[in-house]
């Protein structure tokens, strides 16, 4: 099973209307782009050409892909930089049925670089206005702390952002995992949610079972981002179920990153017949090989997803969104009208 064929154009499940809950606007940086705006910025780039640093999209886990991901988005400087970055990820996911987006942002990693949050913001925020009202899609921002970065930057992080919660919607916690479980960001967890932030947090994609745990206990996260190695822990699957806890899944993500070895071992439909939520998403798509409706594909090749279970999963990715409930009805309806 090879986990980048590419999917026609005209999918039926392109047609399925989606949300996608687990997208890092910085992975969707795709090659093209990064060249361009290294030309436009004057920021050398340590490739000869886009098959140069294609090249290196042979990623062996987490760290060796956040290696080149912090690299090249060294390149995105400007308002019209971010602008143009997610204005092109959603007109790629809207031709895939996107109708609803919680995109991750990582400010730390720009602000690191002298890049102002203000200025990440309103270039994401511009195309994010632009697609609600050409594309019909609607939209929230997640702040993604990174957690293998001090815990006093992740609080500054949150109190630069704090002005800002006509776009922020919650927060996240994202990069490398190993090493940094989620108790070390208990009490700025604490404070986001005292604001009336809803929190997310990636958790079991290369960590234990015992990372989800204190996602749950500690964080009070709503949704888990990823949680692929729950499968390891009946208990934590029975109690995930029973809480109706989502998983935000990314499947071709786990494969690229080498989480597991094939498609066909995801456990997407294990954890899904267990009664856990799950959603599929894409995580970082220029680098691992598809879209959100590329996500749909690959598993319903891979694992025999039928099409009531995709509807049931794109119905799951409206349902646990945090959009107003007036706009999740709305989005049901399509579902319900999807003719699969
Ligand atoms: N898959 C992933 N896991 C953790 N941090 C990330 N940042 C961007 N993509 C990520
Ligand atoms: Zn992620």
């Amino acid at each position: 099973m090879t986990d980048s064929l590419p999917a026609p154009s005209d999918d039926a499940l392109f047609a399925l209307p989606k949300a996608e809950l687990h997208l890092h606007i910085e992975g969707t940086l795709e090659p093209d782009l990064a060249f361009e705006l290294a030309a436009r910025n004057e920021i050398p780039l340590p490739y000869a050409s886009v098959d140069e640093l294609e090249r290196h999209y042979d990623f062996s886990d987490l760290q060796s892909f956040l290696d080149l991901y912090y690299a090249t988005m060294d390149v995105l400087r400007t308002e019209a930089d971010f602008a143009e970055l997610t204005r092109r990820y959603l007109a790629k996911a809207s031709s895939q049925g996107l109708r609803h987006v919680e995109l991750f942002f990582d400010p730390q990693a720009h602000t690191a670089r002298g890049v102002p949050i203000e200025t990440v913001i309103d270039g994401i925020g511009a195309a994010l206005d632009d697609a609600e009202r050409d594309l019909g899609i609607s939209s929230g921002l997640i702040l993604s702390f990174l957690r293998d970065q001090p815990v006093d930057d992740a609080d500054r992080t949150l109190s630069a952002a704090l002005g800002r919660t006509d776009r922020i919607i919650g927060v996240g916690l994202d990069s490398a995992e190993v090493g940094y479980p989620p108790s070390l960001f208990e009490g700025v967890y604490a404070r986001a949610r005292a604001e009336g932030l809803h929190v997310v947090a990636h958790a079991g994609e290369e960590g234990p079972p015992e990372y989800i745990r204190q996602a749950l206990d500690l964080l009070g996260a709503e949704r888990i981002d990823h949680g692929i190695r729950a499968i390891e822990d009946p208990e934590l699957v029975a109690r995930l179920a029973s809480e109706g806890i989502a998983l935000t899944m990314c499947p071709l993500s786990n494969v690229r990153l080498r989480t597991i070895d094939t498609l066909g071992e995801h456990p997407l439909r294990r954890l899904d017949a267990a009664g856990v939520r799950v959603t599929v998403n894409s995580d970082d798509p220029a680098y691992f090989g598809g879209y959100v409706g590329d996500n749909f594909v690959a598993v319903r090749d891979a694992l025999g997803v039928t099409s009531d279970e995709a509807r049931r999963f794109a119905r799951t990715s409206f349902e646990t969104s945090f959009a107003p409930d007036e706009r999740k009805r709305e989005l049901l309806a399509e579902v319900d009208a999807w003719e699969g």
